[in-house]
């Protein structure tokens, strides 16, 4: 049984109730954990209220803060394999990706550590006779973090690292279904030292504890990373207290294949830019725009490289891609589906579950992809967020750059060119927060990540990372105070 971590104490739910954790793989429990509601929450954000306004913990050097950062990094990778094989557990993603993102997170840690103590602020040339002026950077107060089940530990990692290493305090509110490998951080975060009511940690339903965020004039910030729709409703509650709010939402990311690109690489990386995690990644490649003239043999060479993805436990050395997260999400993937089919669209491979008897406990959906797709139809504007491709035709840079920014997302989008000059073009032009040329997926910790239009507010990662953290502030001193007589 685990529990929610409220003003440095562990501590059941107010109410006594608890949630069982699913393995999505086999559906067996894996754990049972507090379920807390807006009472729960309300003690946090309390507790962290009263860290920021009357602790040490704002006024602790720079330095202190990015040391304790770095401490936090350096658990994770003492305790990386126990994470992974959590992370694993919880979300069904294959051991090797586990932990492929336990070595990003830490490294997240590791640069706002070093980041933390780099910006002391700006003398700024005043248009003044007799005065100073300077810039500083102050830690904004109790920020609220709600995350979703797909990166758990990955995408709190984004949010608590900047925000302790810029002297904020923290309400964390992971996804009810996958929070295990956040309660195993907090628990190191414990081990790390924070002085009580810094780190909160409550567990439960968005609708209750993250809605409970939301509204709260006792929090000055929120930061969310989830679905447009939780997204929008986020921003309306925020706007009680006009909190500040960052969002990273949802994607319907462009992978645009021009006739001269390499071939065999553009295939391998359409393949990994949308079944990658079983699609369940926000900047999934699930829109393929292939130039006219090689459309067919690129479709037919994807087709038959899709037919050999293995399925399967994600603790298996050989499996490449895992189930779905739920029951739920399984059947909204099979629901687009049929839209697609009803569209127009043709399935090609896949488009159902799997028959393998192995898998009929997880909640697998084989991987799919639909032809004669064109941009008007749902399949092609709405996140699926599972393994589902589609695959649009274009029949040049015009068309192809027109058809990828034809949607009301803008997270990221990739360019497949063996002509530079027309793949930095492509990318100027597309409206995206990210923009691969000859590659799909890559993030990391410098660079910041955030979309465009409705994939969001704000950006993670990077420099703006931790800015998103603090205010600023400007302050002016008059060297020479005299009278001014402007009131004779
Ligand atoms: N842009 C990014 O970097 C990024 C990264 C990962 C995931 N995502 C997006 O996340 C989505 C998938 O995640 P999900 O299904 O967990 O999203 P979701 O919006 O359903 O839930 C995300 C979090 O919000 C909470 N929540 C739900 N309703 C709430 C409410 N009314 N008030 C406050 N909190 C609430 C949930 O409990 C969960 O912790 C996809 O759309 C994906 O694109 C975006
Ligand atoms: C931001 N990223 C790519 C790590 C996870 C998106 O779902």
């Amino acid at each position: 049984m685990k529990q929610m971590f409220i003003n440095g104490e562990w501590t059941d739910a107010l109410n006594g109730k608890t949630r069982e954790i699913i393995n999505p793989y086999n559906q067996e429990v894996i754990e049972v954990v507090a379920e807390g509601n807006e009472e729960d929450t309300k003690q946090a954000i309390k507790a962290a209220r009263e860290a920021f306004d009357h602790g040490d913990w704002k006024s602790t050097t720079a330095t202190e803060r990015g040391e304790k950062v770095l401490h936090i990094a350096q658990l994770i990778e003492r305790d990386k394999e126990e994470l992974a094989k959590l992370e694993s557990l919880d979300t069904g993603k294959t051991l090797t990706e586990s932990r492929e993102d336990m070595d990003d997170i830490a490294g997240v840690f590791r640069y706002f550590a070093g980041l933390a103590d780099k910006d002391g602020g700006e003398i700024i040339d005043s248009p003044i006779p007799n005065s100073q002026s300077k810039v500083v950077r102050e830690p904004v107060g109790v920020c609220g973090q709600i995350t979703p089940w797909n990166y758990p530990l990955l995408q709190a990692a984004w949010k608590i690292a900047p925000a302790l290493a810029a002297g904020n305090t923290i309400v964390m509110k992971p996804s009810e279904i996958t929070p295990l490998t956040t309660i195993k951080v907090t628990e190191l975060m414990e081990e790390v030292g924070f002085p009580k009511g810094v780190v909160n940690l409550v567990l439960g339903e968005g609708a209750t504890v993250g809605n409970e965020l939301a509204v709260s004039h006792e929090v000055d910030l929120i930061s969310f990373t989830g679905g447009i729709d939780t997204g929008k409703k986020i921003m309306q509650n925020a706007s009680g207290n006009v909190k500040k709010i960052a969002l990273e939402l949802g994607g319907k990311n462009p992978n645009i294949v021009f006739a001269d690109a390499d071939f065999e690489t553009a295939v391998d990386q359409a393949l990994n830019a949308v079944f990658f995690h079983a699609g369940q990644v926000c900047s999934a490649g699930a829109r393929l725009l292939v130039e006219d003239s090689i459309h067919d043999e690129f479709v037919e060479a994807l087709v038959e490289r899709t037919k050999n993805i293995k399925l399967g436990n994600g603790f298996d050395e050989d499996t490449q891609s895992g189930p779905l997260i739920s029951a739920e999400h399984r059947a909204k993937v099979e629901e687009y589906v049929e839209i697609g089919k009803k569209e127009g669209a043709k399935v090609l491979v896949g488009g159902a579950r799997p028959q393998d008897p192995e898998l009929q406990d997880g909640f697998f959906y084989l991987p799919t992809i639909m032809t004669n797709c064109t941009s008007d139809m749902r399949i092609v504007q709405e996140e699926v967020f599972g393994p589902v491709l589609t695959v649009e035709r274009f029949k040049d840079e015009d068309e192809a750059v027109r058809l990828a920014n034809d949607t009301i997302y803008g997270l990221a989008g990739a360019v497949f060119t063996t002509d530079i000059d027309k793949a930095e073009r492509a990318a100027a032009q597309l409206r995206m927060g990210t923009v691969w040329i000859n590659d799909f997926h890559p993030y990391f910790a410098q660079a910041p990540w955030g979309g465009y239009k409705q994939s969001g507010i704000g950006r993670e990662l990077g420099k703006p990372g931790l800015e998103e953290y603090t205010e600023t502030k400007h302050i002016f001193r008059n060297t020479k105070p005299e009278p001014i007589h402007w009131f004779k």
